[in-house]
């Protein structure tokens, strides 16, 4: 039951229509006592030989008129509790969403995807019943069930009544000590679902891998082990179940029994006519349904609890970047000042970077190179305030990062990861992703500056050729410029692009670099890349490793320096045969 107490707010809030609702349920429950009574009186009076036509006329129309309004109040609390669920799914999906695109990046590395699909589907439907049925299985064990005794006991006989519902307590005990059970199991079922989508998600996406390793045969025996154990539990749960319900059968069949040893010894004896029996045993089938009605709640009620505490849990994690509601609201211009005295992934001892400072004014260009694993990324994810949890600070035109709304930082720096995601939608909406206003020329200039405008134009559909799952497929040259394009339309203050040219051949890349640079006048940019070609006309290089900056200054200073970088940019270059040097890049 407290799972009732814990959607309380909801309740609270939308008590007018639950009103309605009850109110219908209860108007059911006083028009389905009608019937049996009716057919009582039609047994005596057949059975005393005093039925007439008129008499028989007025008691088919009672019960036509009985049935229209059923249907009438049927109508009413289906529409009022059926729709109050389906709203409740609707503010918990939201609010579940909603704290989705909240969290840090230190969450999405806690649960995984599938975990938190799950929450959003079987977790959700479980409480949306507890709304709907829930509530329709407790009124209709207590109002059905409630009149239908009241009647039982105010219109034939209250010892029979009594001595008929002896067994009755029988399924509250059964309902109380299967309830604690069912919620473990439900819990347990729950959570193999999530292990199971994750699973799932993560072989369907690592799929190119998996079979390139050849590992089908492992991934598939391990999807096996999981779905078996998935299994497993849910025959646990329909076990539990299988035990509860035939319970209500046996007991209503045992209620029978006596009904009938009991109610035939007061007709016989002539304490209640023929009629009152049949109209007695009437009313105990009605009283099957609110039978079965408390056991499928406890079930209802349980499975919801537990979803409830799971979605719970999930929007009770604070993201460990807290977004300041009186933060600054206007959109960051100017340089970058970077100091960052130590940083620390979550739950990791060791440092991710280390005394990493630097400036970047407003219109300049810094590159960011380095061993694989060297810390480039890191530098970048705490600009774009992926994660807070660092000693020192990152103003962004002069104010610290932090004290920005996000809605005002982020719309302001353009970020071009190394793989970009494409969703499945056309190359035009896709280009102007997060600018949905821009018209085709603008999409069209964009295009050009990151050299995708011939291809695109070569596309079956050209602007309107489909992309990602259900369209083309792009080569990851083409994802990188597309993105790029997409970065380029917003014309951010602060434009990042990390490894985003390294999928493209090197002739392309100075075509784009040199776009860049001519279209980003006074606004700044940050490269962090493996080929040094693409950040050595920045006007300041640093050299990452192990989280710390070791080596930092122009191309030129840094080649007359005889350290990594020059060790690298000549080895590359060597390899590349990259000719002309600077003047290409
Ligand atoms: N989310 C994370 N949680 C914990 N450690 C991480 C996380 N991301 C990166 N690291 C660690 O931080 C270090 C720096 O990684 P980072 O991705 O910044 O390197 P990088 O220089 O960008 O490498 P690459 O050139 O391969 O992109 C690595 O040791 C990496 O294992």
């Amino acid at each position: 039951m407290s799972i009732f107490i814990k959607l309380g707010w909801y309740f609270k809030q939308e008590w007018k229509i639950y009103l309605v609702g009850v109110f219908g349920l209860i108007l059911t429950a006083l028009l389905a006592i009608i019937p049996p009574r009716i057919i009582g009186v039609l047994v005596d009076a057949i059975h005393n030989g005093k039925l007439n036509a008129s008499h028989l006329m007025i008691l088919l129309i009672v019960l036509t008129a009985v049935a229209f309004a059923q249907y009438g109040s049927r109508y009413m609390w289906r529409t009022a509790i059926w729709g109050e669920a389906a709203k409740l799914e609707k503010v918990l999906r939201n609010r579940l969403f909603w704290h989705y695109t909240q969290m840090d990046q230190a969450f999405f590395q806690r649960y995984r995807t599938g975990d938190l699909m799950a929450h959003a589907t079987n977790d959700l439907s479980a409480i949306q019943r507890v709304a709907g049925g829930g509530i329709l299985q407790f009124a209709d064990s207590m109002i059905t069930g409630g009149t239908t005794l009241i009647a039982m006991v105010s219109l034939i006989d209250w010892r029979l009544t009594i001595i008929a519902v002896i067994p009755f307590p029988l399924l509250a005990v059964m309902a109380r000590y299967m309830g604690a059970k069912i919620h473990i199991a439900f819990r347990e079922s729950q959570a193999a679902f999530s292990r199971l989508n994750n699973k799932a998600e993560e072989s369907i996406t690592g799929i190119k891998v998996i079979k390139g390793l050849g590992q089908q045969k492992e991934d598939m025996a391990d999807f096996d082990q999981q779905v078996a154990q998935t299994i497993n539990i849910n025959r646990r749960v329909n076990r539990l179940d299988s035990l509860f319900d035939p319970m209500t059968t046996m007991i209503i069949s045992l209620s029978y029994v006596i009904t009938i040893v009991y109610g035939g010894y007061l007709v016989t004896t002539g304490q209640i006519t023929i009629g009152s029996l049949v109209s007695f045993v009437s009313y105990l089938a009605m009283m099957i349904w609110p039978m079965f009605a408390v056991g499928m709640l406890f079930n209802t009620l349980e499975r919801g609890n537990a979803s409830y505490d799971r979605v719970m849990d999930l929007l009770q994690q604070r993201s460990g970047v807290i977004d300041d509601p009186n933060g600054v609201d206007q959109t960051p211009r100017g340089g970058i000042d970077y100091d960052v005295k130590q940083f620390n992934y979550p739950g990791d001892r060791r440092p991710a970077l280390r005394d990493v400072q630097f400036k970047v004014s407003a219109g300049k260009t810094l590159g960011l190179v380095g061993k694989v694993g060297s810390g480039k990324s890191t530098i970048l994810r705490l600009i774009l305030r992926q994660f807070d949890n660092y000693e020192g600070s990152i103003k962004f035109g002069g104010i610290d990062i932090r004290h920005y709304k996000m809605d005002a930082l982020i719309p302001a720096i353009g970020y071009v990861p190394q793989d970009t995601f494409l969703f499945s939608d056309s190359i035009r909406e896709n280009i102007r992703f997060a600018r949905p206003q821009a018209t085709q020329e603008q999409v069209e200039q964009a295009a050009e500056k990151s050299d995708l405008y011939n291809q695109i134009k070569g596309m079956p559909d050209g602007y309107d050729t489909a992309v990602g799952e259900e369209g083309i497929s792009l080569s990851g040259g083409q994802r990188q410029r597309l993105a790029i394009a997409r970065a380029l339309l917003i014309n951010p203050e602060l434009l990042i692009l990390d490894d985003a040219l390294s999928a493209v051949d090197a002739e392309t890349e100075t075509q784009i670099l040199a776009n860049l640079r001519a279209e980003r006048q006074g606004k700044t940019t940050i490269i962090a890349a493996h080929r040094l070609s693409s950040v050595m006309n920045a006007d300041e290089i640093l050299v990452i490793d192990d989280g710390q900056i070791v080596e930092r200054g122009n191309h030129e200073e840094l080649m007359k320096l005889g350290g990594w970088y020059q060790e690298m940019f000549e080895r590359q270059e060597l390899a590349t045969s990259v000719k002309g040097g600077r003047k290409n890049g």
